[in-house]
């Protein structure tokens, strides 16, 4: 399931099938009477879970599972990692989170097989983990039942895992599921009893949930309760009392009666549904989610209608709380596990004015769009939430047709003024709206729209923007706070947690919320905070499922080894760590493996992107491989010509990229891409990485495959770190091959750094390079040319591929650590600096070797030069 345990030595591993014997897990039984240890692969399917068909004792191993995500690299900037806690700190944690990746088995020695348990997929132990048999019977409906309850872990072809944590059964709560039903269906799809202890669990974590709600009426906050100790414990708790706002006539919480908290149920169709349309043809019966059923499955039928849970002939009380403390009031009532279930009755909602929007009659969404949609809108309301979806899955579509459900006003931030452009494009080509209703607030554009309800888009780093602000952008912030929002969308959601970027939720009075991401991951422990920030994960689709039907394209990853040169390993060793990244990058075997892979692709018609983040290298290997190159401070004209010839232009078959292009650039006819250097451990970069060919428009011919490559240098800190960034990717079932040798790469013509001479007059250029060059393109800019930068709001790095206005296939974000964190600085700015810095040190470097009266050189740059020319004296200039 992860990367293969044996390497392979050629470019022909790509004719194999991916889901080779590679793929299977092993699965370690213990039979009684049978000495255990014996590893076994799981082979076939139906009765896969009975050992010997025995009522057996078992034991899964996950070590074997889970061996590539068994080490946790920190980034030097990321501080320790900490685990996610979820919240129960008993002693059973100890070690939990954080040791049952590849520490622990699941341990069910004490469980009884079923008799009929080849038909049941699941293994479930006493603490949440399960195993899913994805070959058995019933295993598609367990995996729909399972995204539901359970955080997905990992997902290659045969064996899945799980795991129940007490937010994703409050995701399954906020979608309708009740606790009951939550034990009577894993029960009935394990093939062992559930533990009595795991049922405990469950009460337990589920028991409050949905009984205290948050809801804006009339522009003010109020928190709901239907029940009489919730209301006390929430009053009675430090922080929500002070939270709370008392006016002079409401001395104590109000009292609704239940008709008027009654909640609906959903008697409309979600758009661009088949039940959309089916109710435009008056053939509509009351509209469901549909879902597959069946026997087993019954109960799970009530996903997304089990509202009568609520629905309680209870009086309701409630109280006032400041909209500006709302986070702190939703962290609390998280913490003292009362959590606040947001939900908006935009049917019901008179005070705001509605937005004439609905989607184009030509939109059809995708089946993974509904599904997810019908999870935020399952029982009449809408919920708030974050859904997950792979990269070119299509969110934009889904926040759309979002949007064309409430029909309120609504409030879109996304990462980058190109994402505003191109999310406006997308609003006005696949729904009716009109240009006089959606408005761009951006550094150029502050308009606002005139119709009673409109959308207003914007970036996280205008909104978020602190101290002074132009007097045009204070009317348009003001605009937007004084109003009452029916939806916030929060595009590519996992940069929310950063500082900056939670003012955003919490600057508006907004009724539900949306997040959109791929990659719900971060390198710090922040993800959770998106739970209380915007709400539980609705919906999170399986990425091998998606490409398995066609709506992204199927890829094969590879990390290809390059063994370094003695030159330049032995220089690795010595130099301190900075100079080590330049080192890795540049060693002239892997330079060799990029002019060999790009020349091997480019021959089969492929597309060919190659990403670094190291903007040295980047220029250096494109450069000598005669090949154009984009990075922050290519000028916007240049970036448009080189990406339009790459789309449009035959002869022009491969770009190099720096991380500029790392996320939201929708080049559909990029096949294959290959990373030659990358920012530490981000397992988000590496999936948003794999993200720009995964919408491949020949994703659908017969047999297509795009191809992902990672080059690393052999024994170096790279290796290490390329394990961490494929954990991602592999809990999303991608497997990683390793390539050790590229078959015909000595014999291949004009091949680059040929002469042990060539490559060390490389090194020596390398060696003689400024220490900064060693950065990755953000660190470097921010090395060079602090001082230079001025702080313009909104200005993000990005890349566009038209003239003019901006074509349907480019969206271009920022890199997301330019986006997370005070870092919205001129890109250009930066980047004129540096190219000024790089042509500088370029000449500066050139005048000293030619000796032509450039700058006095460093004694160690002296001894080194010597050191060099001692080498190639004794290699008789070695040819
Ligand atoms: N239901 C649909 N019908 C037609 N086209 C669709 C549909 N869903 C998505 N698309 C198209 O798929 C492409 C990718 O969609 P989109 O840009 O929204 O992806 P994304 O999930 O936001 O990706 P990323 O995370 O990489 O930004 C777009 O060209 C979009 O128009």
């Amino acid at each position: 399931m992860s990367r293969s345990p044996s390497p392979v030595s050629s470019l022909d591993f790509f004719e194999s099938d991916p889901s080779d014997e590679e793929e299977y897990a092993p699965v370690r039984r213990r039979v009684p009477g049978k000495a255990a240890g014996g590893s076994k692969k799981v082979a076939n399917g139906g009765g896969g879970g009975a050992a010997g068909g025995s009522k057996g004792k078992v034991k899964i191993n996950l070590t074997a599972l889970r061996r590539a995500r068994d080490v946790e690299v920190a980034h030097p900037a990321d501080g320790p990692i900490e685990e996610e806690d979820d919240g129960v700190g008993d002693e059973d944690d100890e070690g939990y989170f954080d040791g049952m990746i590849g520490k622990r088995a699941i341990d069910l020695s004490n469980q009884q097989l079923k008799a009929d348990h080849g038909l049941r997929p699941l293994w479930v132990d006493d603490r949440g983990n399960i195993i899913v048999e994805a070959f058995a019977p019933f295993a598609k409906q367990a995996q729909d039942f399972l995204v539901a309850i359970a955080e997905p872990v990992s997902r290659p072809s045969l064996i899945h895992e799980y795991r129940i944590t007490k937010p994703s059964l409050h995701s399954a709560m906020s979608i309708g599921l009740e606790t009951k039903v939550i034990i009577e269906v894993l029960s009935r799809l394990s093939k062992t009893p559930l533990n009595h202890r795991l049922i405990a669990r469950i009460e337990e974590w589920t028991a409050s949930f949905g009984k205290v709600r948050l809801v804006l009426k009339d522009n003010r906050y109020f928190l709901e309760t239907s029940v009489p100790e919730f209301l006390q414990t929430l009053m009675q708790d430090e922080v929500i009392r002070n939270c709370r706002v008392t006016r002079e006539k409401e001395a104590g919480p109000t009292v609704f009666g239940a008709e008027q908290v009654a909640r609906p149920r959903r008697d409309y169709a979600i758009p661009g549904t088949e039940e959309a349309r089916r109710a435009e043809r008056g053939e509509a019966e009351p509209i469901h989610p549909t879902r597959e059923n069946d026997a087993v499955l019954g109960a799970v039928i009530g996903i997304g209608e089990a509202d009568e849970m609520d629905d309680e002939d209870e009086a309701v009380h409630s109280f006032e709380v400041a909209g500006e403390r709302m986070e702190d009031v939703r962290r609390r009532c998280k913490d003292i596990d009362l959590p606040a279930l947001e939900e908006y009755d935009f049917r019901n909602d008179t005070v705001n004015p509605n937005l004439d929007i609905q989607l184009k009659p030509m939109t059809v969404i995708r089946p993974y769009q509904e599904m997810s949609l019908a999870k935020m809108f399952g029982n009449g309301r809408a919920r708030s939430g974050v859904i997950v979806l792979p990269c070119g899955a299509g969110k934009t579509l889904v926040g759309i047709t979002a949007a064309c459900t409430i029909k309120k006003s609504a409030l879109v931030l996304c990462t980058s003024a190109v994402s505003v452009a191109q999310w406006k494009q997308q609003f006005l080509h696949f729904s009716n709206i009109s240009e006089r209703q959606i408005c761009a607030f951006t550094q150029g554009e502050k308009e606002m729209f005139t119709t009673p309800a409109g959308i207003v888009i914007s970036t996280y780093s205008m909104i978020a923007k602190t101290g002074k602000r132009a007097h045009d952008a204070e009317k348009m912030m003001q605009f937007l706070r004084s109003r009452e929002w029916g939806f916030l969308l929060l595009d590519e959601v996992h940069v929310a947690p950063a500082d900056m970027f939670r003012k955003c939720i919490n600057n508006f009075k907004v009724h539900a919320k949306l997040g959109l991401t791929a990659t719900l991951v971060r390198e710090d422990d922040r993800i959770g905070d998106l739970g209380y920030l915007i709400g539980p994960k609705l919906y999170e689709a399986n990425w091998m499922d998606l490409a398995k039907n066609g709506h992204i394209a199927t890829v094969q990853c590879a990390e290809v080894w390059c063994p370094m040169t003695p030159q330049f390993y032995r220089e690795y060793l010595r130099n301190p760590s900075r100079k080590r990244i330049l080192l890795h990058a540049m060693n002239p075997n892997k330079i060799q493996a990029a002019q060999f892979l790009i020349n091997y692709h480019e021959s089969r018609g492929d597309k060919v992107i190659v990403f670094s983040d190291n903007v040295f290298a980047l220029e250096a290997y494109a450069k000598k491989l005669g090949k154009s190159f984009i990075h922050g401070g290519t000028p916007e004209g240049e970036r448009l010509r080189i990406l339009s010839r790459f789309q449009h232009d035959p002869s022009m078959n491969t770009i190099f990229l720096s991380k500029v292009g790392d996320t939201s650039i929708d080049l559909p006819e990029a096949t294959c891409l290959i990373q030659i250097s990358s920012h530490f451990g981000s397992r988000r970069q590496e999936a948003q990485r794999l993200g720009r060919i995964l919408r491949a428009k020949r994703r659908n011919d017969e047999g297509f495959n795009a191809f992902f490559y990672s080059l690393v240098s052999k024994d170096t800190q790279e290796m290490y770190y390329s394990s961490k960034r494929q954990g991602f990717l592999i809990d999303q079932g991608y497997a990683f091959k390793v390539i050790t040798e590229l078959h015909g790469l000595e014999s291949m013509p004009n091949l680059v750094f040929p002469t042990v001479a060539q490559q060390i007059s490389l090194l020596e250029e390398v060696l003689n390079t400024g220490d900064a060059a060693s950065e990755t393109a953000d660190h470097y800019m921010r090395l060079n040319n602090g001082k230079h930068m001025k702080r313009v709001a909104g200005a993000q790095p990005s890349l566009s591929t038209g003239a003019g206005s901006i074509p349907a296939v480019q969206r271009f974000t920022a890199p997301l650590e330019h986006l997370s964190g005070g870092q919205n600085l001129s890109y250009r700015e930066q980047n004129k600096s540096i190219n000024k810095e790089l042509s500088r040190e370029e000449r500066q470097n050139k005048k000293g070797k030619s000796g032509q009266g450039g700058k006095e050189q460093h004694p160690l740059f002296k001894k080194r030069k010597l050191e060099m020319e001692a080498v190639r004296k004794e290699r008789g200039n070695g040819a």
